[in-house]
């Protein structure tokens, strides 16, 4: 009885948020699995009916996390690592989701993070080049637009670097643009799609509200609310958990979901369509080598990178606010590998 209740729970979550289609092997590693995504981020893959096995990682706490996690009555098998069983934890991965790190307190910047997370970063590349080059890396890990940098340039020193396997994960930034725009328009989030381009820090968010049928006659004062709400929701979440940390509930559903279109992509499903921060053409000519726009996944990750489209006058000026602190911020992360 309550094995189908569970089941009925996962196709809930399934219809709701995330979609299903065949099944297949799919293992996934999460490096940082014990904190506050980790942790959640970790149950909602299990209840995910397309991950079939899931390697939890993290220098402190993951066989606790995973013991627990593995007794929820799902089809994937679950396994922790100890620190120093990165090896263990990497081999045989598919996807590999990245919230490793430390968060922001109140009054930082994500770029105040760059020197803990940096490093972190770096090494965690140097594990993936090493056990598993192959898989497809969703980096969590602030500052996302510093990162993802960091984390390609380990993989090109280690001559492994494909730029169709790497993400920077902004779904949150897609979800927040949701469910903001339906409380203002008193509609179901699950009916709106908003595209949210550029990088995830301030004003490096760059949301398409005039590409969607609920946002393009928002104007005036309520539409610039809306876009710092948007470009700033990381902020309401760190001062209202007050010293304690940043969003890691909400993270952990952007991120699952995340991980769930890359894997029905990777499973042969045609037009899965995510935001996500990759190397890109599209602005390079401006110095902006990644940047995050609607990409269609395919079996091998990045199928389709597709330009923003056309922008409203208001879209256009946030673009030329976000494009050179995205600069700056890629800049920073090449910079520190190369140093
Ligand atoms: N991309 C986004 O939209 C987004 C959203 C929210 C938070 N974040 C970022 O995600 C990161 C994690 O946030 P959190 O709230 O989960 O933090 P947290 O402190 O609760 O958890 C981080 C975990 O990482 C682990 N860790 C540290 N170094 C590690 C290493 N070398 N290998 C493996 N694990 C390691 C820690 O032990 C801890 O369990 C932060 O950098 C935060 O800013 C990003
Ligand atoms: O705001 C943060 O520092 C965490 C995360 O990037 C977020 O957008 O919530």
């Amino acid at each position: 009885m309550f094995a189908r209740q569970v089941s009925k729970h996962a196709s809930t979550l399934v219809s709701r948020g995330f979609a299903s289609s065949a099944r297949s092997n799919r293992k996934v590693a999460v490096l940082g699995a014990a904190g506050g995504i980790g942790q959640p981020m970790s149950l909602l893959l299990k209840s995910d009916p397309l991950v079939t096995a899931l390697s939890l990682y993290d220098i402190r706490g993951a066989p606790g996390v995973a013991a627990d996690i593995s007794h929820v009555n799902t089809h994937s098998t679950v396994k922790g690592f100890e620190k120093d069983d990165l090896k263990d934890a990497l081999t045989g991965a598919e996807i590999i989701i990245i919230p490793a790190g430390v968060p922001r307190k109140p009054g930082m910047t994500r770029d105040d993070l760059f020197n803990t997370n940096a490093s972190i970063v770096r090494d965690l590349a140097e594990a993936v080049a090493e056990y598993a080059p192959k898989a497809l890396v969703g980096i969590i890990s602030n500052p996302v637009n510093s990162t993802v940098p960091i984390f390609a340039e380990v993989l090109k020193k280690k001559g492994v670097f494909d730029e169709k396997r790497l993400f920077g994960v902004t779904t949150l930034d897609v979800v927040r643009a949701s469910r903001f725009l339906g409380e203002i328009k008193s509609a179901d989030p699950k009916d709106i799609n908003v595209t949210v381009v550029g990088g995830h820090s301030g004003v490096t968010i760059v949301p398409l509200l005039s590409q969607t049928s609920q946002g393009k006659d928002v104007t005036g004062e309520a539409y610039k609310a809306l876009v710092h709400r948007i470009q700033f929701g990381g902020d309401e979440v760190v001062q209202a958990k007050a010293g304690t940390g940043s969003a890691t509930l909400s993270m952990g559903y952007a991120g699952a979901r995340f991980t769930n279109s890359l894997i029905r992509a990777m499973n042969g499903e045609s037009g899965v369509i995510e935001p996500t921060f990759v190397k890109s053409p599209l602005y390079e000519s401006e110095g902006v080598e990644y940047f995050s726009s609607n990409v269609e996944l395919g079996t091998e990750g990045v199928k389709k990178i597709n330009p923003v489209g056309e922008l409203s006058s208001e879209e256009q000026e946030l673009l030329k606010a976000c494009l050179p602190d995205l600069a700056k911020n890629i800049k920073k992360g090449v910079d520190f590998v190369k140093a």
